[in-house]
């Protein structure tokens, strides 16, 4: 078996706010995703959203079913969507091959019974993977970055000028609950999310990529008057329950893949947080 997802459960916000570095971390952090001819990742109990990385090297890997899931295969219940941050690739759904180059995303639908992720040619594959539980089966789809749904964002002035990206929306695919996009921070825009949000219908994942190795984004979590900071660096996702923001300030600019589940499909569904009443 070349998978291991572990299981996290789920935190109180009353808990959460006596959690020193190392606890904040082991709960909410998730740390060398990719390794190679490896699925890692996390099974979450928040929406029961399962996060993590994909990184064939010398073997095409098969998504496996895990022992949290019950079933005879991963997607028999669930959803899945895969963001290529690394070398061109081919995704081979149910022996159909889909190419995915860097940035571009696939979706793939409940009832798949076979998804194999291959080596790139051209160099190494990262693919970062979230998937949730799906009520019913939509077609798997890829799309590119000139099919996202764009939106800018933020200003040079404030440090946040952004590209949001919206790759898994419902304006772009049809899915159950999952949610993915990819925002680009501008050179000099350092800030995401902020003025910051949470949204209480849908728990979410952040993942930082397109750091230097020397870089770092301090990301901000926990309620609007409740903050703490987790220092992330590159390859590394945080998981943010419903009831907490989730914002990055970094050391330079970057990218991030957002992923989110719960109620509702609606991206705009945000109680905004006006950052003078942050704590
Ligand atoms: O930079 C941003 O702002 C974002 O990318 C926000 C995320 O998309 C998000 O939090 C969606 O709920
Ligand atoms: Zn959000």
């Amino acid at each position: 078996m070349h998978t291991n997802i572990v299981t996290r459960y789920g935190a109180h916000p009353d808990d959460v706010k006596s959690y020193d570095t190392q606890k904040l971390r082991d709960h909410f952090l998730l740390e060398n995703i990719f390794q190679d001819d490896k699925i890692t990742g996390v099974y979450s109990m928040f929406d029961r959203y399962i996060v993590g990385g994909i990184a064939p090297v010398n073997k095409a890997l098969e998504l496996e079913t895990v022992d949290q899931l019950k079933a005879d295969y991963f997607l028999e219940r669930r959803e899945l969507g895969v963001i290529n941050v690394g070398a061109p690739t081919l995704i081979t759904v149910d022996g159909t091959d889909h190419k995915l180059n860097t940035r571009e995303a696939l979706y793939v639908g409940r009832g798949v019974k076979e998804v194999i992720f291959n080596p790139s040619s051209e160099g190494q594959a990262f693919l970062y993977f979230n998937s949730a539980p799906a009520h019913t089966s939509y077609p798997t789809k890829k799309v590119g970055l000139e099919d996202a749904e764009k939106v800018e964002l933020g200003s040079m002035e404030e440090s946040n000028h952004r590209v949001i990206n919206k790759l898994i929306v419902n304006s772009v695919v049809k899915s159950c609950q999952l949610q993915m996009g990819m925002t680009q921070l501008k050179p000099g825009s350092v800030w995401n999310t902020m003025p910051a949000h949470t949204h209480d219908r849908r728990m979410e994942a952040y993942f930082y990529f397109d750091l230097a190795e020397t870089a770092a984004v301090c990301h901000y979590m926990g309620q609007p008057h409740e903050t703490r900071h987790i220092w992330m660096k590159n390859h590394e996702a945080v998981l943010s329950p419903a009831w907490s923001i989730h914002a990055g300030s970094g050391t330079s600019n970057y990218t991030f893949i957002w992923g989110m589940a719960g109620e509702n499909l609606d991206y705009g569904d945000m109680d905004k947080v006006a950052v003078t009443d942050m704590k």
